[in-house]
C-alpha cells in the first residue's frame, strides 16, 4: 500500500498526503523518501504554484518518526536518520513555492516539525498538537526547534518545547502557530479558499516572494544551529530515559 499520495490539482496545487493511518501517520523511511522526491518535484515544476502536506483520516496528522522502525536504532545510526529527515525538513522549509500543513488531526513530535517546516499551518478544530519530545527524554531531532525559535516570539516558543505535552488548537492558534482554525466538514475546500488570494498570483511571483523570505534561512550560521540541534537529539536517542519512554508507549498500546 502506498505510504502516501501525490496529487496535482488544476489550481497548481500539489496534496501530499501521509497514507499510514494504521500507525496514525507516522513517517519511516519510505514516507521520508516520498515527501524529498515530491519537494524536489514541486521545486523544478512551473506549473505547480503550492504544496500541501495532509494525512490520510480524522484521527492523526502525523505521530513523528515511525517508534517501531526506530526504537532499535543506536545513538550514530539514529543520527543518520535524524540528519536525512532534517535534510528534507530543510528543503521544505526553503522551497521556492509557498507550503501549507493542513492539519486534519493529531500532530506530535516529528509531525509538529514537519508542520512547523510549512509557511503556513490551517488547523481542524479539536486537534491536539503536541511538541511532546521532552517527554520521551530527547529534544526535537529534525530541526523543529530551531524552526520554531525563528518563526514564533521567544517565550511562546521555549514555552511549547518545555511543556512538551499536547495543546489544544486554539492555544497555538493563539500563539501563532496555527494560522487558521477550520471547522473541519471539507478541509480541502477550506484549506483551498483560504489559498485562493496567492494562487492568483503567477509562479515567478510565488518563487520571487519566497526566496525573499528563505533568504535568511541560507546562511552557514543558520544551518550550523539547525544541524547542531539534530546532533544534540542522537546524543539523547541513547538515554535510558529514551529508551524507558519507547517501552511505556509500546507497553500501552
Ligand atoms: C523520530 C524522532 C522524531 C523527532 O522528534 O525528531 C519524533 O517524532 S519523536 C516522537 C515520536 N512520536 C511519538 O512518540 C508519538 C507516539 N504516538 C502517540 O502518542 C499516539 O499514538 C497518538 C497521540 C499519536 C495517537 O493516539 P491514539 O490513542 O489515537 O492511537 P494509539 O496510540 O492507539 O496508536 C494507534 C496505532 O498507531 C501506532 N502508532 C502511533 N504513533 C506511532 C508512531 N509514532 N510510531 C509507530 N507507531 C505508532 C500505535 O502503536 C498503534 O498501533 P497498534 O498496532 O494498533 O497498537
Amino acid at each position: 500500500m502506498e505510504v502516501a499520495i501525490v496529487e496535482h490539482d488544476r489550481d497548481g496545487i500539489v496534496w501530499f498526503t501521509i497514507h499510514r493511518p494504521e500507525k496514525r501517520n507516522a513517517i519511516n523511511f519510505e514516507v521520508m523518501d516520498k515527501l524529498k522526491e515530491t519537494i524536489a518535484m514541486v521545486e523544478k515544476n512551473d506549473n505547480v504554484k503550492m504544496l500541501v502536506i495532509t494525512g490520510t483520516g480524522d484521527e492523526a496528522f502525523c505521530s513523528g518518526g515511525d517508534l517501531s522502525k526506530f526504537q532499535h536504532l543506536h545513538t550514530e545510526d539514529a543520527k543518520q536518520m535524524l540528519e536525512k529527515m532534517g535534510k528534507i525538513l530543510y528543503s521544505l522549509l526553503t522551497l521556492s513555492k509557498p507550503t501549507v500543513a493542513l492539519i486534519n488531526g493529531t500532530a506530535v513530535g516529528g509531525g509538529c516539525e514537519l508542520a512547523s517546516a510549512c509557511d503556513f499551518r490551517y488547523a481542524k478544530r479539536g486537534c491536539k498538537i503536541g511538541f511532546i519530545q521532552g517527554k520521551l527524554g530527547i529534544t526535537t531531532g529534525w530541526g523543529g526547534a530551531t524552526i520554531l525559535l525563528e518563526k514564533l516570539p521567544y517565550t511562546q516558543a521555549l514555552d511549547i518545547l518545555l511543556r512538551a505535552e499536547r495543546m489544544s488548537v486554539e492555544k497555538m492558534y493563539e500563539y501563532g502557530w496555527v494560522h487558521a482554525v477550520l471547522q473541519g466538514d471539507n478541509l480541502r475546500e477550506e484549506c483551498r479558499g483560504l489559498l485562493s488570494p496567492y494562487l492568483s498570483q503567477s509562479v515567478s511571483v510565488l518563487r520571487a516572494y519566497k526566496a525573499i523570505a528563505t533568504e535568511k534561512w541560507k546562511s552557514d550560521e543558520f544551518r550550523t544551529r539547525f544541524f547542531a540541534e539534530i546532533a544534540r537529539c542522537a546524543k539523547l536517542w541513547g538515554s535510558e530515559e529514551h529508551k524507558r519512554a519507547i517501552e511505556s508507549f509500546f507497553k500501552k498500546s
